[in-house]
């Protein structure tokens, strides 16, 4: 995750601290009234002027980015429109939520968006306000505009909010707070309606057409309240069922799969329709849009029965049956998946979900957590899952500026910020529960801390989900993972650009993985997540009994911080032995740690594990030095291996090792030496290894797999290098197999092993 602490960036603790002056200052006018009113001409010029100039993200020497802030947390409405009494802009007060009403507006300018859609709206009295609306827009596809002038719509509890420029406007953070009203609608008070939006002709053929004019120029939302105009204008049976299947198809345009089944259930329930094939098709396609995968391949295959010329249908039924696979026995394609991946952006993939031999169980005091239902060996494929929302961000994108893009997201409330694509992924979640409200089970339980939230949170008011903005942010900061595009290509692009020591911090993907949310952390964990493109691969990396609890990092670089991170951001201290011997060993013996850690790292630098020798002073003398600094780190530890993984130990080992088996090192490759030390190595992560020593026709045996170390494969990989250097070829290849196992783990499939030059 890709959560900050703000203390360490001066920049943004300036902006917070701005954030906070203005909170403050805001605070001390709630209640007042606006100290003038907006003038109209005046308000819609200066918003227009503003919607038209350029310059509007911060620009800080290379990195472009867009800023937005988490606001204090409000409750969304929760009461229907029939309980809320109406009122004018007029009334409305700063800083307040005015619970209890709605105010009805219209769109006097055209939209603009950047971190909100926003407009200039007037009530029936002609006063004019700001209004901005977050998460109504999800940026992939470019979507209709919400806001388009003469738009009618009804804001619930609405909330008049001091903005930075010193004036004031309506902000909604909750999608449920607001009703766009179709043209026609009969709360649209007549000084607003033309003749056009109430004509002569009220037949259902009538809005039929208008909404065919709509889909026909993919305005897909119009179409639909066109098609729901029709339905209630009495058509005749035939055309009823045309417009709900026009409307279904809509619908799936959208990604309102929930309302599409509904239309097209409504139909096929219906004995007298004719509708049947197209019926079939769309509530097939909804099906398959909600992952309900069998059920797609029962549709589609009565489907086949009855129209067995429908070739979309034949292709279709494929895809499912191909999903229904992957669901039910865990079987990838994965090289395709990898080549997917590396071709579709976003790499939303075309793939099901499959949860392996594990479950979510209670797990004492920290909640709940994930157990196996049976044993598994290391490398075993515990789940696979398709992220329920991913927000992809080009690792490092450069803008047409030459500027690094990025979206900065600051929570004021927590003195933290998060980067990448995460503003993005909140309007994701709830845009995809709003539409789906049949979803919200996979999400609604997730960790949330301490964040409460109304009654009613979920239900359904006036046909749609009650949707709380601040409970779905507090979720995904608490459950969305960072991830790069794939771990595999990340990894052959690290070996190709950079040394040893580089690691990626920086994930600018992220997602939300419902099953995979349920996870607690260990430092010392038992499992391994890697991404192809939007799917999560776990595995185990050890042999594990049934009933286990399966942990995974929640950092992955152990630093002295770690556990600060954890406490601020997700209110736990880890107690793995790690942690405990960090706790039990003294300061001045950490700190000795530390330093010879960094002595051996700067000793190692120029060492690459696949390449040649990158420094100019003698690798001789390298190895030399290496060596004394490993056996004095040594003796800083004084816990079994077994027990505490030597984190800072085993890479000295791997490097030099690695060294040992390269040409072009400048020294002569010495395998019996590069054995003895990866073994070592190994030993320091806690494995524990019968035979593999040379020279004792022993076979390479791992009766108990370690700590997943950070380039484990390269020590596996250098081990059978060696092995093979020194006509060892049985203890090769055991090697080799070891090395495949642990490729797995770290890439979530081995099929491409031997392919990372
Ligand atoms: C992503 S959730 C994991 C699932 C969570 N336990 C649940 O009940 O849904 C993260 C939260 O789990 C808890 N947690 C995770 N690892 C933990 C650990 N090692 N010790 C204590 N609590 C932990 C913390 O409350 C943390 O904020």
């Amino acid at each position: 995750m890709n959560t900050h602490q703000a203390q360490d960036f001066p920049q943004i603790v300036a902006h917070i601290e701005e954030q906070k002056r203005m909170l403050r200052n805001a605070q001390s006018r709630a209640g007042q009234r606006p100290a003038r009113k907006n003038r109209r001409e005046e308000t819609i010029l200066r918003f227009n002027f503003s919607r038209l100039s350029v310059h509007r993200h911060q620009f800080s020497g290379l990195l472009v980015s867009r800023t937005s802030f988490i606001p204090s947390p409000y409750a969304p409405c929760a009461q229907p429109l029939s309980d809320l009494s109406k009122i004018m802009i007029d009334d409305l007060v700063l800083e307040t939520h005015h619970r209890g009403t709605y105010l009805l507006v219209r769109v006097v300018t055209p939209q603009d968006w950047i971190t909100a859609v926003m407009a200039i709206v007037e009530d029936e009295r002609g006063e004019v306000l700001l209004l901005q609306l977050y998460h109504q827009v999800d940026t992939t596809p470019r979507p209709e505009d919400i806001l388009a002038p003469g738009t009618v719509l009804i804001i619930k509890d609405p909330y008049l909010k001091l903005t930075a420029d010193g004036g004031h406007g309506l902000r909604a953070d909750h999608v449920s707070d607001i009703v766009f009203l179709p043209a026609h609608d009969d709360r649209i008070p007549s000084c607003w309606r033309s003749d056009l939006q109430s004509p002569q002709d009220q037949s259902a053929s009538f809005w039929k057409a208008k909404g065919n004019d709509c889909f026909g120029q993919s305005r897909y939302r119009a179409a639909v309240e066109y098609y729901t105009r029709a339905l209630v204008s009495s058509p005749t049976t035939e055309e009823s069922h045309t417009i709900k299947l026009n409307r279904s198809l809509a619908f799936l345009k959208t990604n309102h799969f929930d309302a599409a089944l509904a239309d097209v259930e409504s139909l096929l329930s219906d004995t007298a329709t004719k509708a049947g094939e197209k019926a079939l098709f769309r509530k097939a396609q909804a099906l398959y849009g909600l992952q309900r995968f069998r059920e797609c391949c029962d549709v589609l295959t009565k489907l086949r029965v009855n129209y067995p010329n429908n070739t979309a249908a034949k292709a279709k039924l494929n895809a499912a049956v191909n999903r229904l696979a992957e669901q039910t026995t865990g079987k990838y394609h994965f090289k395709k998946l990898q080549a997917e991946a590396s071709q579709l952006r976003p790499p939303w993939l075309d793939h099901a979900t499959y949860i392996g031999p594990v479950e979510v169980r209670q797990s004492g005091c920290r909640g709940k957590g994930v157990f196996t239902t049976k044993a598994v060996k290391a490398g075993d494929l515990l789940f696979c899952e398709k992220a329920f929302v991913y927000a992809f961000s080009e690792d490092g994108a450069v803008n047409s500026a030459g500027r690094l893009d990025t979206s900065i997201l600051i929570d004021v409330n927590a003195n933290s910020f998060t980067t990448g694509a995460q503003p993005e992924l909140i309007t994701m979640l709830v845009q995809k529960l709003y539409r789906n409200p049949s979803l919200a089970s996979l999400v609604q339980n997730l960790h949330r801390g301490s964040y409460e939230p109304v009654q009613g949170t979920f239900g359904i008011i006036d046909g749609n989900p009650v949707l709380d903005t601040f409970l779905l942010t507090r979720i995904l900061l608490l459950n969305n993972f960072g991830c790069l595009l794939s771990d595999r290509a990340a990894a052959q692009a690290r070996r190709q650009l950079i040394g040893l020591h580089t690691s990626f911090h920086n994930f600018p993907s992220c997602g939300l993985w419902a099953f995979a949310s349920h996870i607690n952390h260990s430092c010392i964990s038992n499992a391994h997540r890697s991404f192809i493109g939007d799917m999560m691969i776990v595995r185990a990396t050890e042999d594990l009994p049934v009933n286990t609890e399966i942990t995974i990092q929640y950092l992955s670089h152990l630093t002295p911080q770690r556990q600060q991170k954890f406490v601020q951001n997700w209110a736990f201290a880890c107690d793995c032995a790690l942690c405990q011997d960090g706790d039990q060993t003294s300061d001045a013996v950490i700190a000795k740690r530390s330093r010879l850690a960094e002595s051996l790292q700067s000793v190692l630098r120029p060492l690459t594990r696949c390449g040649s020798y990158g420094g100019t002073g003698s690798i001789a003398n390298v190895i030399r030095k290496s060596s004394a600094l490993l056996a004095e780190l040594e003796g800083t530890y004084t816990k079994p291996v077994e027990e505490v993984p030597r984190i800072a130990l085993w890479g000295g080992y791997r490097d030099v090792a690695c060294a040992l088996t390269l040409p072009g090192q400048g020294i002569a490759p010495n395998p019996q030496k590069a054995v003895e030390l990866g073994l070592k190595a190994l030993q320091c992560l806690g494995f524990v290894i019968e035979g593999g020593s040379l020279g004792t026709n022993q076979d390479l045996v791992v009766k108990k797999w370690g700590f997943m170390g950070n380039g484990l494969l390269d020590c596996w990989m250098c081990l059978k290098n060696a092995y093979y250097k020194t006509g060892s070829h049985e203890l090769a290849l055991a090697a080799d197999g070891y090395a495949k196992v642990c490729y797995r783990i770290q890439f979530g499939e081995d099929e491409t092993f031997g392919e990372l030059d």
